[in-house]
């Protein structure tokens, strides 16, 4: 008779345990960043569903990539506490980080690898076997429509092609979370409509995304969530249809954060 340890069903790795859906992907708790004397996030709390496409908008200086950076073990909170999936992310940050896919906005490349270089050192970091990652990472780099600059230094690509191949890097070993501030900033449009096809056909398959954008109609076109941030604090939160109560989200946006309606002018510049 063989040993237990010998028999088939031994040898199968256990099924992984579903997540629990009613724990929110993202959860935060009175997080809080101050920078001098000007608090960036106060007292902030959030959460986000799992299985969400959830868009963070909100004006210019509102605190949203320094909240993404706290969510995401970048950035030290002053006070309150960031979960993924459970997890704390300042307590735990090896676990929960394997668990996210991180676009970070202005946060240093490796540029003195190629695009394919830092695709694969992304997903070799993550711990993902030499094959997965070269087959993954041709993957992305045909997608993105960066097959071309594979061997190109990123510190020579353009702007949108850098957000492209930081893109490639947080998803080449296909997160639960993805969190991504300004994914669309720069991109052109082709490859922002595919970004957008890729984006939804991963929430359609359980993954959430966050991401932070200015574009109002982008948001409300593909996101099922919004949460509005202005000076620090979350002014509405909830379902697309919940936050923009019957209206456009550009109109709702507008009268949570109290801007001029952009009707000013300048005397000097009328020619
Ligand atoms: N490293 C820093 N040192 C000092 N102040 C900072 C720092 N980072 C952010 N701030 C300040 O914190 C506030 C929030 O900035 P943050 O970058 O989080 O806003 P944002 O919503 O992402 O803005 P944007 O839409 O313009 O990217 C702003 O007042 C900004 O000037």
């Amino acid at each position: 008779m063989q040993p237990a340890s010998e028999s088939p069903a031994a040898l199968t790795p256990p099924a992984p345990t579903p997540p629990d859906l009613r724990v929110p992907a993202l959860r935060l708790r009175g997080l809080a960043k101050r920078f001098g004397q000007t608090p960036a996030v106060d007292h902030l709390d959030l959460d986000v569903p799992r299985g969400s496409f959830y868009g963070f908008v909100g004006p210019n200086g509102a605190g949203k990539t320094t909240t993404l950076s706290m969510a995401t073990g970048l950035m030290r909170p002053d006070a309150g506490t960031a979960e993924v999936g459970g997890i704390d992310v300042w307590a735990q940050p090896r676990e929960a980080k394997q668990t996210m896919g991180v676009l970070a906005d202005g946060v240093m490349l490796f540029n003195k690898l190629t695009g394919a270089q830092l695709v694969t050192y992304a997903g070799l970091l993550r711990g993902m076997d030499r094959d997965t990652v070269a087959s993954r990472t041709e993957d992305l780099l045909r997608v993105l429509g960066l097959e071309d600059a594979r061997g190109k230094l990123v510190q020579d690509y353009s702007a949108g092609m850098t957000k492209k191949i930081a893109l490639a890097s947080a998803m080449v070993h296909a997160p639960e979370l993805l969190v991504l501030d300004e994914p669309f900033e720069a991109v052109d449009p082709v490859s922002a409509r595919t970004i957008r096809g890729l984006l939804e056909s991963y929430v359609a398959s359980g993954g959430t995304v966050i991401l932070s954008s200015h574009v109002m109609d982008l948001v409300q076109r593909m996101c099922s969530h919004v949460g509005i941030i202005a000076e620090g604090r979350l002014l509405a939160s909830g379902t697309l249809d919940e936050v923009r109560g019957g209206s456009d989200l550009e109109s709702r946006f507008v009268d949570l954060v109290g801007l001029e309606a952009g009707d000013q002018e300048l005397a000097w510049l009328q020619l």
